[in-house]
């Protein structure tokens, strides 16, 4: 756990980076801090290993108080992955990851089998131990960079805009990557990013900082795309949030319809394609593969003649998966499936905001006001709230 109580840094020049941070990063989740540029994001993040001096206040990790304890030390304790990797460019991949091994005092024969183990395990192949970072992609590198943060297996880890750097699609890879590699280890993490998609879809909770360095709102994602607490996080939150929200939602509850299918392969028989001009393609397990409009297939359906456009989600999936499905579909269902992927009936989007809406009307609105407030703590009452409502 890292606890910063009533932390302050001022510089020299008279700029007050973080301003009184009350903020607690639980064991073994990932705590996102997010804001505006230059609202002490970094700077709260490197006060924990102290490469930057806090002016005032105290920060524990693990109960135990940073400012008493060795930094080198310290450091060595904690995972720090930044923005570029920060690769050493003239070590190899191996010693790279190696590095705070070999400071503990590791032989190099069991330093080097866990930097191979490391890097299989964040997904590269072992043979690039011997390469240099600039014989790697920026994702790649990335991938490095966490290897060489958790090689000593610390229980906490910093990170700081870690996959800022590389293209879209490499990020949410990364990103996916991340998360199933903390649901293995289940680090203590504290989370920098400017990029509040990245704050809810990584963080178990985010913290909102205004600039000056206090916190607008802590809480789960869930609650806050529902509820921001006041103008400034509900803009910095952005647009679409009701929708971005239903991510964080499960599937209501409603019994998928049966749906007429017809095997890739086969002629769609006149049963098989019901009532409708779409008709739903499966393989020989029943997992969906598109649609097809039966009128323009000539003979055997085959993967030309195959829609793709729709989304499929799971029965337990998300709101937003379940009601996308139907939205993207060409012929207006949904598909949804089970956990192996087979295919379970369709639902209307429709249908599903009706289930939405008599969930809410049982609920109330606004979803959960728990974790709300700057620090912690429940804020004042909604109706206070400029903008609230
Ligand atoms: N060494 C320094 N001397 C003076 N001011 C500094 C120093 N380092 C940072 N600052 C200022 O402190 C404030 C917070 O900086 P910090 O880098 O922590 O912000 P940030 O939230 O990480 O920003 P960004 O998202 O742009 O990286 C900024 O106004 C910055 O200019």
């Amino acid at each position: 756990m890292i606890r910063f109580e009533g932390v302050t840094k001022s510089f020299p020049d008279g700029t007050v980076a973080v301003g009184g941070l009350d903020l607690v990063a639980p064991q073994g989740q990932i705590t996102v801090l997010v804001g505006p540029s230059g609202c002490g994001k970094t700077t709260s993040l490197r006060m924990v290993n102290r490469m930057i001096t806090p002016t005032s206040g105290r920060i524990t990790v693990d109960e135990q108080d940073t400012a008493t304890m060795d930094a080198a030390s310290l450091r060595r304790g904690i995972g720090y992955v930044i923005q570029h990797a920060g690769l050493f460019p003239h070590r190899t991949v191996g010693d790279n990851v190696a590095t705070v091994p070999r400071l503990l005092g590791w032989d190099k024969d069991r330093a080097r089998a866990r930097s191979l183990e490391l890097l299989e395990r964040v997904g590269l192949p072992t043979e690039y131990a011997g390469r240099y970072p600039h014989q790697l992609s920026g994702g790649q590198q990335q991938r490095v960079g966490v290897a060489r943060a958790l090689a000593a297996d610390p229980p906490v880890m910093l990170m700081d805009e870690p996959f800022s750097a590389v293209d879209p699609i490499v990020r949410e890879q990364l990103q996916e990557e991340f998360l199933r590699l903390q649901g293995e280890l289940g680090k203590t993490i504290l989370f920098v990013t400017h990029d509040i998609d990245e704050a809810v879809k990584l963080g178990d909770q985010v913290a909102v900082l205004r600039v000056g360095g206090t916190v607008a709102q802590l809480a789960d994602p869930g609650s806050l795309l529902a509820d921001p607490y006041d103008d400034f996080v509900a803009d910095f939150v952005g647009r679409d949030r009701g929708y971005r929200g239903l991510g964080f939602r499960s599937a209501p509850s409603l019994e998928p319809h049966d749906e007429p299918w017809v095997l890739l392969g086969d002629e769609p028989s006149v049963h098989a394609r019901g009532d409708s001009s779409w008709l739903l393609v499966v393989d020989h397990d029943r997992k969906p593969l598109g649609w097809v409009e039966p009128g323009r297939v000539h003979g055997a359906v085959a993967e030309k003649d195959l829609h793709r456009g729709g989304t499929v989600a799971a029965r337990d999936g998300s709101a937003r998966a379940v009601l996308d499905s139907a939205l993207s579909s060409p012929s207006g269902r949904g598909v949804v499936v089970d956990r192996d992927g087979v295919l379970v009936g369709t639902v209307t989007a429709a249908e599903v905001v009706a289930a939405m809406e008599g969930h809410r009307g049982r609920s109330g609105p606004g979803g959960t006001r728990e974790h709300q407030g700057p620090q912690e703590h429940v804020a004042g009452p909604a109706d206070d709230k400029p903008g609230a409502g």
